[in-house]
């Protein structure tokens, strides 16, 4: 049996988290991106983080968010794990001094496996969907087979998931972890409990078989 780890991202409500962490989602992630109909203030990451239990990794998503203000948030919001969501380069994620994961948006004709060599100190990558001018969340899905089969870093696969796709997606790809963000959602920023519950569900059924 193979464990596949999941993360239930853009959650902007503790009671949102808490049913995730319920249904057994490993990681929530918060989105510190103006542009996010999914953003979050401090005031609210802070009040979602007080109320978790133990054990559950919280993330915060950054796009090209300037250093300062990223120290500054951090400072305010005690984050286990950073996620980078535009064009920062190793650099400037290294810069933080924490753990972080980097995403990279894939599409037709990408080299992944050079993608994924430009972050030798990230703790993973995550792999989404590229589509021109957002930097995620998109709900959309990429064609999965560009994903090598082996690559240097554990990977975190994205990128419109669902409960019903995302068994074949874990079948195929063979991830750490996956990651949801619109595909379990009532609306914009508000989680839907049945919808995350099923897609934990299928993580894990998933995971028995392989
Ligand atoms: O969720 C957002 O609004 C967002 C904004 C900017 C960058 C990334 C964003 N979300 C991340 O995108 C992927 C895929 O999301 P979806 O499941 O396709 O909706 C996921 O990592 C989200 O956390």
């Amino acid at each position: 049996m193979s464990v596949v780890r999941s993360k239930i991202c853009g959650i902007t409500r503790l009671e949102d988290a808490l049913v995730a962490v319920a249904a057994g989602a490993d990681a929530i992630g918060l989105v510190f991106y103006a542009r996010s109909p999914r953003a979050v203030s401090v005031e609210q990451a802070r009040n979602i983080l007080a109320g978790l239990p133990p054990f559950v990794t919280t993330v915060g998503l950054f796009v090209d968010m300037p250093r300062s203000e990223i120290e500054a948030l951090l400072a305010a919001v005690p984050l286990d794990l950073l996620q980078f969501h535009g064009d920062e380069k190793a650099a400037d994620c290294e810069a933080l001094g924490r753990p972080y994961i980097k995403a990279l948006r894939v599409r037709a004709g990408d080299d992944v496996a050079a993608l994924v060599g430009a972050y030798p100190s990230a703790q993973a990558v995550l792999l989404d969907t590229y589509v021109e001018g957002v930097p995620g969340g998109t709900g959309q899905a990429f064609d999965w087979s560009l994903v090598p089969a082996k690559l240097s870093k554990p990977v975190i696969l994205a990128g419109g998931l669902t409960a019903d796709n995302v068994g074949a997606a874990i079948a195929q790809v063979r991830p750490y972890a996956v990651d949801v963000s619109g595909g379990v959602e009532a609306g914009k920023g508000i989680k839907d409990a049945t919808k995350v519950k099923d897609f934990v569900r299928a993580v894990r059924a998933v995971g028995e078989l392989m």
